[in-house]
């Protein structure tokens, strides 16, 4: 199922501020040397609004889970200030080697600190008090839950955490879908509207966009 009428999708598009060209060689890069899953990259309205949160958010300490070739990160590390910092998680030295090259030319590679590994294991190690302004989760979906998990405790009051396709092209509305990927969203979504630490609005910006701000 398309969320957004493709018409709708184009004018939604052109109608952000635009990316400028190392975006758009970033996104051309992806698609021609990993065609099977260039899609993965969020699209350019989806990193306006991330850099708009960063900013709106006043982030300084931001978090990442799902680099791929490093499209959300330039969005997120562009909204903090010189002396903020993203750490950024994944597993993939060859998706995230593109990253770093393109963060390189952004001049980006002092506020982002790249760590290859299970995220959960990142996270797990990351200091237990609220210090963390911004999160952005877009990695395995099953992960979502443990992710989430790790990061509320770790918000800050009035810090925000961002979870991408949180609609599953519509799959999560449907009780008959019973991908495993599937099913761990429907749970994550049941959890963020009853869970009493934070305020939650879903958006459906591309596959589906939560916003969840701790209290
Ligand atoms: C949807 S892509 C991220 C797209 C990225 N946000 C962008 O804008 O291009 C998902 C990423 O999650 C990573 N990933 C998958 N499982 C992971 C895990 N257990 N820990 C950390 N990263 C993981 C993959 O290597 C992949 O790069």
């Amino acid at each position: 199922m398309d969320i957004i009428d493709p018409g709708v999708s184009d004018y939604l598009l052109s109608h952000c501020t635009p990316a400028d060209d190392l975006l758009r060689e970033l996104a051309a890069e992806t698609r021609e040397a990993f065609p099977d899953s260039a899609n993965m990259q969020i699209s350019h309205d989806e990193g306006e609004l991330l850099t708009m949160l960063v900013r709106l958010t006043g982030a300084r300490q931001a978090v990442e889970v799902g680099v791929f070739t490093g499209y959300s990160s330039v969005c997120i590390a562009r909204g903090l200030p010189a002396d903020g910092r993203l750490l950024a998680c994944d597993v993939s030295d060859e998706w995230t080697s593109i990253a770093r090259r393109y963060w390189e030319r952004a001049g980006l590679t002092d506020r982002i600190d790249l760590r290859i590994a299970p995220a959960i294991e990142t996270l797990r190690a990351l200091p237990a008090e609220p210090y963390i302004d911004f999160a952005f989760v877009d990695a395995d979906k099953v992960g979502y839950p443990l992710y989430y998990e790790e990061l509320v405790p770790r918000l800050r009051p009035g810090g925000l955490i961002v979870l991408d396709n949180v609609l599953r092209a519509g799959r999560v509305l449907d009780p008959a879908c019973e991908d495993e990927a599937d099913v761990a969203m429907r749970r994550m979504n049941e959890t963020v509207v009853a869970d009493d630490r934070v305020d939650s609005v879903m958006l459906p910006v591309r596959d589906g966009v939560t916003l969840a701000r701790r209290r």
